[in-house]
């Protein structure tokens, strides 16, 4: 293990001003990643680098990147010379953000662009094509709707870097086809001699057949990670605390984050949900509760089914916030660094096993401490025999030190408060969610529906909430007994005789509930990395899902 190095004996091997940019973000000694990126013997050279979640990747690939572009042969004005391709517009923003600070004592000012979706396209299109755009953060969506667009591509002639970070999310199967494409229209590695880095906390073993795309055959593998350890941080302390059905989960988070709040007055808790919708549902009960009593933290929500507006707000503020619940799906779960999380706590296991690792890593970051707590029905405990690597130990919470706050009865008032449609919604998403996990469980589509009815009842519906028999096939649930099947006829007309339910009896006239299984258009995504089992809406919003009012660009 080398000795940690300073950034001042960087000194004629970075340049002046991107030091003094390092000196002023406080960043003085080299995180591992950082000194090991640093040593190599060239920094043009492509890379694979696997380090902990918060430990620096964003500087590990932002200062090589920076200090080639300052020393090479001066970029034409108007080019492109660095992009950087990330899974969501909250990451890329962070990104941004961090190159501008990173940048700041450079002059002229070194333009960072971003290509995001939810964001206005065309004012966005405008400033880069009047600007002088170096450096360009984008999601891959947005970035080829950007890249159609012939004077957008001939800023692109003259590229010296591509860099993927979360690396094995853009070259999974969800994102890989997109990926490609872009790299198409982009000048080829071998005719621009670009250079590529990839950068991810995992690196499971199916990247090997897809980096290529962007990295050459003898590139440099780096890992700060010792083979045979844990790939989440030393420091953060995991536990699981079972449940036994369903309608003890909220309680028993109630009780949870209860506990925490009193233990810690500035809690700062991610609690992270399979769907979208189940954080929406969580969010409306603890804002009802008063953020878990007896702590009354602020809450605040994140997930997909938010605006753009709504979601940048929301980062910014818990990112500064002192103390709070996060309450959110895996949008955030990646990447996204809110200083100063103690806990994470997951609903359940996620779907693949290398976003528990990126989940935790939301605490613990850049050397503070953390912990985190998964919460699991007994359908899920197989997530601990299937990951033994992972040091997740049964929580040391007992049922009487839970049951000291009175968490079913809050639970209950609060759920009575909770909007029916967000109920409605949360029910179909877990119920498809669970659907998609039913191997993994080792159930049958019955014990699929069992479980979400279980929910339904858990949330105080009185009826089982209707779902479309077009959602219901499309789940492969046709036929499996216990659904309340509707028609989007007579969702309209409750008393229509055609197709009639009998839950439908006495429900009043709503439209049919959005559902959470819109896959994005495109053609079959190619043998990739690793296999995409999550929850679609999380990644790579469909375009219908963008909001109409795009929020006011930020840069
Ligand atoms: N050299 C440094 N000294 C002090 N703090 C640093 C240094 N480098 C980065 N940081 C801080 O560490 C935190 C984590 O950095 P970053 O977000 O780049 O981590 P990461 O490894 O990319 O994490 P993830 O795997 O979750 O994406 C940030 O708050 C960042 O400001």
């Amino acid at each position: 293990m080398q000795n940690a190095a300073q950034y001042s004996e960087m000194a004629g091997r970075i340049d002046a001003r991107l030091l003094k940019a390092l000196a002023n973000m406080n960043y003085t000694t080299m995180s591992p990643v950082q000194q090991e990126v640093l040593s190599l013997p060239s920094f043009t050279k492509d890379c694979l680098v696997q380090a902990k979640t918060g430990t620096g990747k964003t500087i590990a690939f932002l200062l090589p990147a920076l200090q080639t572009l300052l020393t090479s042969p001066k970029l034409p004005r108007g080019q492109v010379g660095i992009l950087i391709m990330a899974p969501t517009r909250e990451l890329a923003q962070q990104i941004a953000d961090e190159c501008d600070k990173l940048t700041a004592t450079i002059r002229p000012a070194l333009e960072c662009h971003l290509a995001v979706g939810g964001s206005n396209k065309n004012s966005h299109l405008r400033r880069f094509t009047e600007g002088n755009p170096t450096v360009m953060v984008a999601t891959p969506g947005r970035l080829l709707d950007y890249l159609s667009d012939p004077a957008v591509r001939a800023r692109f002639t003259s590229i010296r870097n591509v860099i993927l970070d979360e690396a094995d999310r853009m070259l999974d199967q969800g994102f890989v086809p997109d990926v490609m494409r872009i790299l198409q229209t982009l000048p080829s590695k071998q005719s621009a001699n670009w250079q590529g880095m990839c950068f991810s906390a995992t690196v499971p073993k199916g990247i090997e057949k897809v980096v290529h795309l962007v990295l050459d055959k003898d590139h440099a593998r780096i890992s700060t990670i010792v083979e045979g350890e844990e790939p989440t941080v030393n420091r953060i302390p995991q536990s699981y605390l079972p449940v036994a059905s369903v309608d003890q989960v909220l309680p028993t988070l109630h009780s949870l984050l209860a506990i925490e709040s009193l233990n810690n007055r500035n809690l700062k808790a991610v609690v992270f949900s399979s769907t979208a919708r189940h954080a929406g549902l969580l969010y409306h009960v603890f804002a009802s509760t008063g953020g878990a009593a007896p702590g009354k933290l602020p809450v605040f929500q994140m997930q997909s089914r938010m605006s753009q507006t709504q979601r940048t707000r929301t980062v910014d503020e818990f990112k500064n916030a002192e103390r709070g619940l996060l309450f959110a799906s895996d949008v955030v779960g990646r990447g996204m660094d809110f200083p100063d999380v103690s806990l994470v706590v997951q609903i359940g296991p996620p779907s693949e096993s290398e976003q528990y690792v990126h989940r935790v890593g939301r605490t613990g970051r850049a050397g503070k401490s953390g912990r985190a707590t998964m919460i699991v029905l007994p359908q899920e405990m197989r997530f601990m025999t299937k990951n033994p690597s992972f040091p997740i130990q049964k929580s040391a919470l007992e049922h009487p030190q839970l049951a000291t706050f009175n968490s079913d009865k809050v639970i209950s008032s609060a759920l009575a408060k909770v909007p029916l449609q967000t109920k409605e919604q949360a029910y179909i998403a877990f119920l498809g969610y669970t659907n998609s996990q039913k191997k993994d469980y080792g159930i049958q589509s019955d014990g699929v529906v069992r479980l979400a009815n279980e929910l339904s009842e858990a949330m105080g519906l009185t009826q089982l909430p209707m779902i479309e028999a077009r959602t219901v096939g499309k789940m492969g649930l046709k036929g499996v007994p216990g659904l309340n099947v509707g028609t989007p006829q007579n969702l309209r007309n409750p008393n229509s005789n055609t197709g009639r339910n009998p839950f439908l009896s006495d429900l009043k006239p709503r439209p049919p509930p959005e559902n959470n299984f819109r896959r994005r258009p495109g053609p079959p995504p190619p043998a990739a990395g690793s296999k995409n089992k999550k929850p679609i809406d999380e990644a790579a919003p469909s375009p219908s899902s963008r909001p109409t009012q795009p929020k006011k660009p930020r840069r």
